[in-house]
């Protein structure tokens, strides 16, 4: 388990990482997500070691994490690691070995997984010959190479067509299964909410929601969609109700709480018609927009 306590990063002036805390656990997929800027890879970084923090620290397994510790920790940056003027198997068999593998494991490894990726025919190419979408693979692939303890991933969707998208999530999730923990930061927010087993929002350097994406909506406001079949104009006078959008039968309603929402309902029955009356589930972005407010 890879856990953050009270995080902090400045840049002079600019406290570009505030007192982050959150943990990964053993087997759980965690989304990291947050505008740009937000401060997701200066936090990667400092996981990695790459960057030392101002206060605050990692721990790995209830212990402060260590260079030992790291180096099985598979990594993919954002500026990216590959060698552009390399072939690609070549280059992640050599990844491979730095990992502790033996060459001919590594060079089976790589070649097996890129197979897997549709690189099969490309074992050979130059890595700046493949298009950005291969590419990206192929990072992928360097970073979970030699049995990592822990992913730490620094946007590896980006600019992958979806079915990539899903190669690349069954892989994160074979991983998972076998109890390592991931994660990614990602500005896909349909896909982390798919995907994740919890979530880490991050705004101008503070979290600023934590959990499932459950709890994130259970946390969301109380609201209904109410359609009558005449015009529903009179739930702007109902107690307790904040009206977020009104057209014509079509009531978007906030309700203080469950028995303001029943009430209302009654009240609309007796009224006449009621075509629909539904709980809205706000979508991640919709959460996102609300916390980072
Ligand atoms: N080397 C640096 N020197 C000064 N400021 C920096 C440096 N690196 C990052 N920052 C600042 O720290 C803040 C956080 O940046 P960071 O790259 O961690 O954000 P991010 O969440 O990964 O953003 P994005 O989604 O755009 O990649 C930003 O305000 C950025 O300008």
């Amino acid at each position: 388990m890879l856990e953050l306590h009270g995080l902090s990063r400045s840049y002079g002036e600019h406290r570009a990482v505030d007192e982050v805390s959150f943990t990964v656990p053993d087997g759980r997929m965690v989304g990291f997500v947050g505008g740009n800027g937000a401060g997701k890879t200066t936090t990667m970084r400092m996981i990695m070691g790459v960057l030392a923090p101002t206060a605050g620290e990692v721990r790995w397994d209830g212990e402060p994490v260590t260079r030992a510790d790291r180096v099985r920790f598979g990594y993919m940056p954002e500026e990216r690691g590959l060698y552009p003027k390399q072939p690609v198997l070549a280059q992640l068999t050599y990844l491979g070995q730095l990992h502790g593998m033996p060459q001919a494991d590594a060079r089976q490894r790589s070649e097996e997984l890129l197979t897997r990726f549709g690189l099969g025919e490309r074992l050979t190419s130059k890595v700046e010959t493949l298009s950005l979408g291969n590419q990206q693979r192929a990072q992928i692939i360097a970073s979970v190479l030699g049995d990592p303890k822990m992913l730490v991933l620094d946007e590896p969707f980006s600019g992958l067509d979806p079915a990539a998208v899903d190669q690349m999530s069954a892989l994160l999730r074979e991983h998972t299964a076998n109890g390592t923990p991931v994660l990614f930061s990602s500005h896909q927010l349909d896909l982390v909410d798919r995907l994740c087993d919890s979530i880490v929002v991050l705004h101008a350097g503070r979290v600023v929601a934590h959990g499932t994406s459950e709890d994130l909506r259970a946390s969301a406001p109380l609201r209904y969609r109410l359609v009558t079949t005449g015009d529903t104009g009179w739930v702007r006078g109902a107690a307790g109700v904040q009206v977020i959008d009104l057209d014509g039968p079509s009531a978007l309603i906030q309700p203080e709480d469950e028995a303001t929402a029943e009430r209302l309902l009654a009240d609309a029955v007796a009224r006449g018609g009621v075509r629909e009356f539904s709980r809205i589930r706000p979508t991640l972005s919709e959460i996102y927009r609300e916390v980072a407010a």
